[in-house]
Parts: structure tokens; C-alpha cells; sequence
């Protein structure tokens, strides 16, 4: 059977009418209500000192017009949270805090929601996110995509396999890997989701930093090849890559896949890995990201939302354009 059309998030899009919006910076967010996330866990280290706020963050998302939510799993990892000299079972168990908390949040605000007649929402998805074996590195190597000759499809899949069959059993309702930054994990995720029977949709999302490429230089040709022999990726696209890059980028991905197409970028800021912290950008306006939206739309995406820096506000920006919310 072909789980590309696998019915979870294509009836989402179809119910919705239009595009599935996912929500936007998570980090950023969580930064705005004073977390610290200076660290090699990055927003992940909230699950250890902060989980309330995490719970708040999606539910300021689902506020805002959001469809799916992603976990708080980007940088949680179980060498991560061995590192933080927590146990193999106490790190399992926020991986699995990470689905709770979005599940939670989810049902809550849809009983709110069901009470309320008329309301126009739709019970949304939540999608534990997969961060790069970059992003665990906490360098910025999310962005570089080039994770030298030690770095094989092997051990890849070593370092995703765990995390991956413990977020599975913590019931999220797909799975998102973000800012995969080369070829080579693009094919270490897809082999994962073969040999551990993964049932459940997902998407894989690239970085870019060229707008053209992945971060390693290869060709978005080469590594869409990799994923359409893969009927177990639902959706591929870009995240939290400038949103200047978009346009040009959804029109190329159309002519090298059928898969659905998914955008969520960031601001346009530049992350700068070494001092930990964001460059500023003059492409970032909030309220571009409406037309933005309805332009990615016409052009093919069927999921968009926001990345890195973006805030509840550019989610509601969009969810309004594309007419989910009233
Ligand atoms: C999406 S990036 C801004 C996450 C942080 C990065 N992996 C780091 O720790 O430097
Ligand atoms: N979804 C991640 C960022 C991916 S670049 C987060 O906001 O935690
Ligand atoms: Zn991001």
C-alpha cells in the first residue's frame, strides 16, 4: 500500500480546504517568556527545568491558528541528556514528556474549542520533531551539512535509531525531521523508518544556506532522489531557511517530487553557532508572512508555518491569510 497518501495528514489538508499550517519558532518563543537556552540542549534543555513553558508555547501555536504542532525533541537526545549526567531512563522519559506535553496542550485547547460553537479550528496533529545529528552537535552544524569522513550512514543511523523508536512509542501522530543538512542523513532517516516498520506519517525537511543546494553543496536533485524511493516520507520540503529562498526553491521541489511539499522558514537571520545567537537579517517583516503564505500556496506548498525567530504572531499572520481562522 502506498503510505504516501497516508490519510492522517492528507484529511488534515483536505478538511482544512487549503494548506495545513505547522507552528512557528519554538525556541524563540520559549526565549520570549524568559528561557534560558544558552546550552548544548538548546530549547530541549526546558524538558529537564521548564516543561510549564513548553506547554504554554504550544498552546500559544494552537491560539494562533496552528494545524500541527512539533514537539520540543529538535536537540533532545539521549547522549544529550547523558552528557547532563542524567540516565538512559530518565533521558527515554523526556523524549517521551516531549510528546506528552504537545498532546496535552492539544487536547485541551480542542475540548475548549468543541465547546465553543462555531469555532473554526480543527483538531490539530502533533509531530515529534527529529532534529539533524547537526543540531545535536550544537555548533551550528545543522547549517554546514558537512559532517566529515568519521561521520558514516552507519553511525547516523545509530545516533537517530533510539530517539526515533521512543518518540514512535510515545503515540505522536507523525514525525517531523527538521534541518537535515545532507544526502547522506536524508537516506540514514529513510532507512531507519524501513527497518523500524514505522507506521505513522512524516515529513523531512532540508536547511539551505545557498537557497539552491543543501548545505553540503549537493544538488536538491540528488537528495530528492534519495527520499522518493521512500514511500514512508510523506512530505519533504524546507525549514528554517530564509523565506527569500522559498519561491524559487517549492518550484524546483515540484519538478522533483510528487510528495507533498512543506515550508517553514525562519526569519531570514543567520545563526551564528559559535556565539550562540541569531545575526540580524533586513528581510524580516512579521506581516510578509501573510503574503508570503498565500504566494507559497498558489505555488504548490500544502504545509507552511515558521521557523526560527518566527512567534505566534507570524503563525497568526498566516493561519489569517490562508484563511483558516476567522
Ligand atoms: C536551529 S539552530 C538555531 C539550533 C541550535 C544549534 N543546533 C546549536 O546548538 O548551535
Ligand atoms: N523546531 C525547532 C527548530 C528547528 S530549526 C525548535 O524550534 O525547537
Ligand atoms: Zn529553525
Amino acid at each position: 500500500m502506498e503510505k504516501e497518501n497516508n490519510p492522517l495528514l492528507q484529511d488534515l489538508i483536505k478538511n482544512l480546504g487549503h494548506c495545513a499550517v505547522i507552528d512557528g519558532g519554538f525556541a524563540t518563543q520559549l526565549e520570549s517568556h524568559g528561557a534560558s537556552i544558552n546550552d548544548p540542549l538548546w530549547s530541549a534543555v526546558c524538558l529537564i527545568k521548564e516543561p510549564h513553558l513548553i506547554k504554554k508555547v504550544h498552546l500559544e501555536y494552537l491560539e494562533a491558528g496552528a494545524n500541527i504542532l512539533v514537539t520540543s525533541s529538535y536537540q533532545a537526545t539521549i547522549p544529550g541528556f547523558l552528557s547532563k549526567g542524567l540516565t538512559i531512563e530518565e533521558a527515554e522519559l523526556l523524549l517521551i514528556r516531549s510528546v506528552k506535553l504537545a498532546v496535552e496542550a492539544r487536547d485541551s485547547f480542542w475540548d475548549l474549542a468543541k465547546r465553543n460553537h462555531g469555532h473554526k479550528h480543527s483538531k490539530a496533529l502533533v509531530a515529534a520533531s527529529i532534529g539533524s545529528y547537526g543540531a545535536y552537535l550544537a555548533d551550528g552544524s545543522e547549517y554546514g551539512g558537512c559532517y566529515g569522513p568519521d561521520v558514516s550512514l552507519d553511525k547516523l543511523k545509530d545516533f537517530h535509531r533510539r530517539r526515533l523508536q521512543v518518540l514512535v512509542e510515545a503515540c505522536p501522530d507523525m514525525l517531523a525531521f527538521e534541518t537535515i543538512p545532507n544526502k547522506l542523513e536524508a537516506q540514514a532517516c529513510i532507512e531507519l523508518l524501513e527497518e523500524e516498520n514505522v507506521q505513522i506519517p512524516s515529513w523531512l525537511c532540508f536547511t539551505t544556506v545557498d537557497g539552491e543546494n543543501a548545505p553540503s553543496g549537493e544538488s536538491f536533485a540528488d537528495c530528492l532522489e534519495v527520499i522518493n524511493k521512500s514511500n514512508r516520507v510523506n512530505a519533504v520540503g524546507i525549514n528554517c531557511a530564509p523565506p527569500h529562498f522559498i519561491d524559487n526553491l517549492i518550484c524546483k521541489f515540484k519538478q522533483l517530487t510528487k510528495k507533498t511539499i512543506i515550508v517553514y522558514p525562519n526569519s531570514g537571520e543567520v545563526w551564528d553557532g559559535r556565539a550562540k545567537k541569531w545575526l540580524p537579517s533586513k528581510y524580516f517583516d512579521d506581516h510578509d508572512f501573510g503574503s508570503h503564505a498565500t504566494r507559497w500556496r498558489d505555488l504548490g506548498a500544502k504545509i507552511i508555518g515558521g521557523c526560527c525567530r518566527t512567534t505566534p504572531l507570524t503563525i497568526q499572520i498566516i493561519s489569517d491569510a490562508l484563511g483558516e481562522k476567522s
